[in-house]
């Protein structure tokens, strides 16, 4: 048969390495539907909302490097906007793909269902434009491959989401095959000169410093800079402090890892090595009121950054230099000068002693936290979603090889679900954890259906402290108080005759420990242990 619009896009997003696409449909997008599930190498995955498929082709991206979020016009799209605004803020390629009126319909200013019942149909697009880098509304099926490449191209290189919106009459409409995917995926590399340069003079800067220290930020691991970090940190020698939602992007058993820096809650001894050093070093670091914890934890030196693709110190900008380029780069400039690891030797605290709860003892979080932490292997990975479940999921110290997923500059509730079961369909080689509050968890509680229909063995470990308690610390009111549920019978409700979820009550210690044997050997589908604690059992309060 001839070759579509849809097909185009099928084609592409293929290429740039998407395999599962995450769906509503819709009659503004039921054609392109069609052409995208007919393409051999994506599989179409039905979410049961708009927000739940955003959030899981978020966490898919996470997994993935890129991914795809298909709704109908309007009434899918304006929801899909919230995991397309958390893709933006955590640096993720998704791409929202809407699918709108007929071309012929605004010159004829037909009122159209789903729409706001008016003949103006940009709006959409027009919103679309301020949550992503780039935002397209194909207008005939000659442009779509220009803009559909555009669309591509931008979210590769940015790190962010696009928008592609395409009117129901052209998804099926005849286009030409694309051309070289490396027109789209190729890099842009550094500029040689501002390369050299930076490196340069960050190692001249860098000479004259006693005590420097590396603070990693969530957008190192954004840049794929995971190894020229070592790299870097290991031709320095000194110690490497890790912002919360950097947790993950460095490995904790390295012996130059100080903790997490996070003020008041850091770990280790990573508040006293950031506050002792007379330089920083921060690669991706992002200073927002959580990870300076109100503005109180912010480094009262000179900070030298180094971001996606520049580099500044005190007196220097350097343009166009990637990341992932000048880490490696200055790694054969720089000086090894281990000082500031042995200061950490004299600051660093012995671990605190852990106790180990009776079988019969009433669930607390910090026994929940030392089951939890004997899970983690080096195929773990583990999501921990808002609330109280950020501060006890930082605390944990990761294996070899574990990986470490958190939605902080976004914070949306109930993220972890559809991002853990997203991720997971891209990783079935992982074990998949998901630590989450009762509050969070009714959010987006049906997207667990979605696991017991792809088979996908997810724990999702759910803190039930009867509502909002994190809201509690900040500013307590009737408003932080939720209907509690019987969650391990919703899990089991989701089987209806054909599913494998399972749904485990955990009132003590020795419960859990159970529990937790349970799921680790239940691979049919997902296993919620809904873990009962005291609702002032907080971290907030020490
Ligand atoms: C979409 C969205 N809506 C509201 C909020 C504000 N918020 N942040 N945390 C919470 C409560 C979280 O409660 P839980 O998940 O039960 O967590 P904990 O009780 O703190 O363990 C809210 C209501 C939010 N972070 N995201
Ligand atoms: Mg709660």
């Amino acid at each position: 048969g001839k070759f579509t619009v849809g097909d185009y896009l099928a084609e592409r997003l293929a290429q740039v390495g998407v395999r599962h696409h995450f769906v509503v449909p819709g009659d503004y997008n039921l054609i392109l539907l069609d052409k995208l599930q007919a393409h051999p190498d994506l599989k179409e995955v039905g979410c049961a909302n708009e927000l739940n498929c955003s959030l899981a082709a978020e966490g898919y991206a996470r997994a993935n490097g890129i991914s795809a979020c298909v709704v109908t016009y309007s009434v899918g799209a304006l929801s899909a906007f919230n995991g397309t605004g958390s893709a933006y803020a955590e640096n993720l390629p998704l791409v929202l793909i809407s699918g709108s009126p007929n071309t012929n319909d605004p010159s004829q200013y037909h009122i159209l269902h789903h729409t706001l019942g008016h003949p103006d149909y940009t709006y959409q697009y027009e919103m679309a434009k301020k949550i992503t880098c780039c935002a397209v509304a194909i207008p005939r099926a000659i442009d779509a491959p220009r803009l559909i490449d555009r669309a591509l191209r931008a979210a590769i290189l940015a790190r962010k989401p696009c928008y592609i919106e395409i009117p129901t009459n052209l998804a099926g409409a005849t286009c030409v095959r694309p051309g070289p995917i490396s027109a789209i995926t190729d890099p842009i590399t550094s500029d040689k000169s501002a390369l050299e340069a930076a490196a340069k003079c960050a190692a001249e800067y860098l000479d004259g410093k006693l005590k420097p220290v590396i603070l990693v930020g969530p957008k190192a691991g954004r840049a794929g800079s995971e190894k020229e970090l070592i790299e870097f940190a290991e031709a320095m020698g000194c110690a490497v402090a890790l912002q919360p939602a950097a947790k993950g992007m460095f490995p904790e058993d390295h012996k130059q890892f100080v903790g997490i820096f996070w003020g008041q809650v850091s770990s280790d001894a990573a508040d006293a090595m950031v506050h002792w050093a007379d330089a920083m070093i921060c690669v991706g670091a992002v200073f927002n009121d959580y990870s300076t914890v109100g503005w109180t934890a912010v480094p009262n030196i000179p900070l030298m950054t180094v971001d996606m693709d520049h580099v500044t110190f005190p007196g220097a900008h350097f343009s166009r230099v990637r990341m992932c380029e000048f880490l490696s780069h200055l790694a054969t400039q720089v000086t090894f000068n281990d000082s500031t690891m042995i200061e950490y030797k004299r600051l660093k605290p012995d671990p605190p002693h852990v106790h180990t709860a009776e079988r019969e003892e009433p669930l607390s979080r910090k026994e929940i936290s030392r089951q939890v932490q004997e899970m983690l292997t080096d195929k773990t990975s583990l999501f921990v979603d808002t609330g109280d479940s950020w501060f006890n999921g930082i605390q944990l110290k990761l294996p070899p090889g574990a990986k470490f997923e958190i939605e902080m500059q976004w914070g949306h509730i109930g993220w972890s679900i559809p991002a853990a079961f997203g991720y997971a369909l891209r990783h079935p080689d992982r074990h998949t954890i998901v630590l989450v509050g009762d509050g969070s968890f009714q959010v987006t509680a049906q997207e667990v259906s979605q696991m017991v229909r792809f088979k996908v063995p997810i724990t999702i470990m759910l803190i039930n402290n009867r509502g909002y308690t994190i809201e509690v610390e900040i500013h307590d009111g009737s408003y932080n108080k939720i209907k509690n549920w019987d969650y391990a019978m919703l899990v089991e409700a989701f089987n209806s005759t054909d599913g494998h979820a399972k749904g485990l009550l955990a009132n003590t210690a020795g419960e859990l420990a159970d529990a937790i044997k349970v799921a680790e050997s239940h691979k049919e589908g997902p296993t919620l242990i809904e873990c009962t604690i005291d609702q002032d059992d907080c971290s907030m309060l020490k």
